[in-house]
């Protein structure tokens, strides 16, 4: 069974990625998922960007993780990836980079504050700092337990990955996911603009607060559609 489809778009995300100045040299990678046939494509591992086509995007099993179309080795974060898939069974889509403000915030092990409306618009409070890996859990299966550790954090703090759809991995950098792969790019690229504000917010602030729940909450709801916003009685 043939995944041109799956992998035409997984190979422009990618691109996108580029476009959007989220990703330099081989770092980040997409995916998409197709739960359907079973299978996740993603970036090869190592391809620069310059030279990706759609034939590189490596195919594997969402069950097994096992190559089943593409002569590339699949990304090395493709652990973390399926595990993605596996614990949030809404998602169809991924992106890891290594933007610049979302790693400064992920390497300070610090929530980036949900500081105004433009935050609140993409994610529901903070985009969340996952704690340390443990040596053995870095020794160990390091990607696979990468993505257990977002599950984990998501589920020890009661976050819906609907609602935050992204999450800052400490000492490494952000993976951000959608209900479609050009959604995971776009929270991406919404992620790493509200990690930059926060920094510079901060910096004429110090003492910046995060905006208070009415504010979020309404703001959240104009997020799932236009009737939950603007039938609360906007003008
Ligand atoms: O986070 C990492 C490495 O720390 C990876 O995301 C690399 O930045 C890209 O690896 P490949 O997808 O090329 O294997």
């Amino acid at each position: 069974m043939s995944h041109d489809a799956l992998r035409e778009q997984v190979c422009q995300a990618n691109l996108d990625l580029v476009k959007a100045g989220l990703v330099i040299l081989t770092w980040g990678n997409v995916s998409g998922v197709d739960r359907d046939a079973g299978v996740m494509a993603i970036k090869p591992s190592g391809v620069a960007y310059d030279a990706l086509r759609p034939e590189d995007i490596v195919v594997v099993s969402l069950d097994t993780g096992d190559v089943v179309e593409g002569s590339l080795r699949p990304s090395s974060d493709t652990p973390t990836h399926l595990v993605l898939y596996r614990e949030f069974p809404r998602i169809g889509g991924v992106a890891h980079t290594h933007s610049a403000a979302a790693v400064s915030w992920a390497q300070a092990e610090r929530d980036v504050p949900c500081f105004g409306t433009t935050h609140a618009d993409h994610f529901r409070g903070c985009v969340p700092v996952t704690r340390r890996m443990r040596a053995d859990e870095i020794r160990g299966a390091y990607e696979h337990n990468t993505g257990l550790l977002i599950a984990e954090s998501f589920r020890e703090r009661g976050l819906d990955p609907s609602d935050v759809p992204g999450v800052l991995v400490a000492g490494h950098g952000p993976f951000a996911w959608g209900h479609d792969v050009p959604n995971a790019v776009e929270n991406a690229v919404a992620l790493e603009a509200t990690a930059r504000m926060a920094l510079d917010t901060l910096r004429i602030n110090p003492d910046a607060r995060a905006i208070d729940d009415t504010l979020l909450e309404r703001h959240h709801r104009r997020k799932h559609g236009a009737e939950a916003y603007y039938g609360q009685g906007k003008a």
